[in-house]
């Protein structure tokens, strides 16, 4: 069932440019949000239009490219999250796949790292196609996401009493990644097809944006649809799985799926933002959820875990 609620919107130009209750007062509204919903449109948030534009404008020339030169941006090794994922890859055991195709890019790797971290899944070179223009817009987009999710990151610490820095300290070469996702138009009829099928994210927080056709829906506590349509000049942030162990369950991991009906061509970039494989996640760390339910773990290997549970690529 659609419920009539709404996702919070918070200006977070009080958080950049206020003063330190200002700030305060922001962190608390980002706590409340991610407890309640773990879903809220971020106003104000900072990234340029211009860049945001020029981001979709590779996506769609991407997209439009012939598929030969879309598969010729592969990754070097199958457990990666870089390059063209091609339709019907997302795809659960004994459920029907996801009707859309991604183009992912990671952080950049310097070639001492690359070789340090070629055995550990997510590190690897991006995959680019050949015009330099498409990467120049891209990696703008994702500094910029970057640094946007880095300051939503410490919000969110001070607004858990932890250090300022306390996630983006353990973010050093995160494995964070930025998708251009394609969905074409789907039948009206959902069990024909569905654009990405109910789910949740895997890591810290997702930054997403979206174009104007809609159909993102994020299930509520008492399980019925919210439509969150696309906000003008907002961006969406959703709370991820790993984020919800850290904080022992306060902090909402959301169900949310995306139905294009519109008819229309959909393209979505969200970002995904990840810690450094071997950061240790443990809920003792952060203090004031009451008794631990989870015990610690390696962000890099339950990550990985979600992975081979939700992409054929990684299972085979
Ligand atoms: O395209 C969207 O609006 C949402 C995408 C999403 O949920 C995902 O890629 O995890
Ligand atoms: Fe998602």
């Amino acid at each position: 069932m659609m419920s009539p609620e709404t996702i919070p919107a918070i200006d977070f130009s009080r958080y950049r440019y206020g003063a330190a209750e200002e700030r305060a007062a922001v962190a608390r509204q980002i706590n409340q949000a991610c407890r309640n919903y773990g879903f809220f449109y971020l106003d104000q948030h900072g990234i340029p239009a211009d860049v945001i534009t020029n981001g979709f404008a590779a996506a769609q020339e991407f997209f439009a490219l012939p598929v030969e030169q879309r598969v010729a941006c592969k990754a070097t090794t199958g457990r990666q999250n870089r390059g063209y994922q091609p339709m019907f890859d997302t795809q659960r055991e004994g459920e029907a796949p996801d009707v859309k195709e991604s183009f992912d890019m990671g952080y950049p790797l310097d070639e001492a790292a690359l070789a340090q971290l070629a055995e550990i899944p997510f590190y690897s070179r991006n995959a680019w196609p050949q015009d330099p223009g498409f990467r120049w817009r891209v990696e703008n987009l994702y500094f910029s996401m970057l640094q946007c999710g880095q300051q939503v990151l410490r919000a969110m610490a001070e607004s858990l009493d932890l250090d300022t820095n306390f996630f983006v300290a353990r973010c050093e070469q995160p494995f964070t990644n930025m998708r251009l996702v394609h969905y074409p138009p789907q039948p009206p009829a959902l069990e024909e097809g569905i654009g990405a099928r109910a789910h949740t994210d895997k890591g810290l927080i997702t930054l997403l944006l979206n174009d104007a056709n809609g159909g993102l829906h994020v299930q509520s506590t008492s399980g019925d649809w919210i439509d969150a349509p696309p906000r003008p000049g907002a961006l969406i942030i959703n709370v991820g799985d790993l984020l919800t162990r850290w904080t022992n369950g306060r902090f909402r991991s959301a169900v949310h799926r995306v139905v294009n009906i519109s008819g229309n061509e959909r393209f979505s970039i969200p970002q995904f933002h990840h810690l450094d494989y071997f950061a240790k996640v443990d809920p003792a760390d952060i203090p004031g959820g009451g008794d631990t339910a989870y015990e610690p773990i390696q962000a890099g290997e339950f990550v990985a875990q979600g992975f081979r549970r939700d992409r054929k690529s990684w299972r085979n």
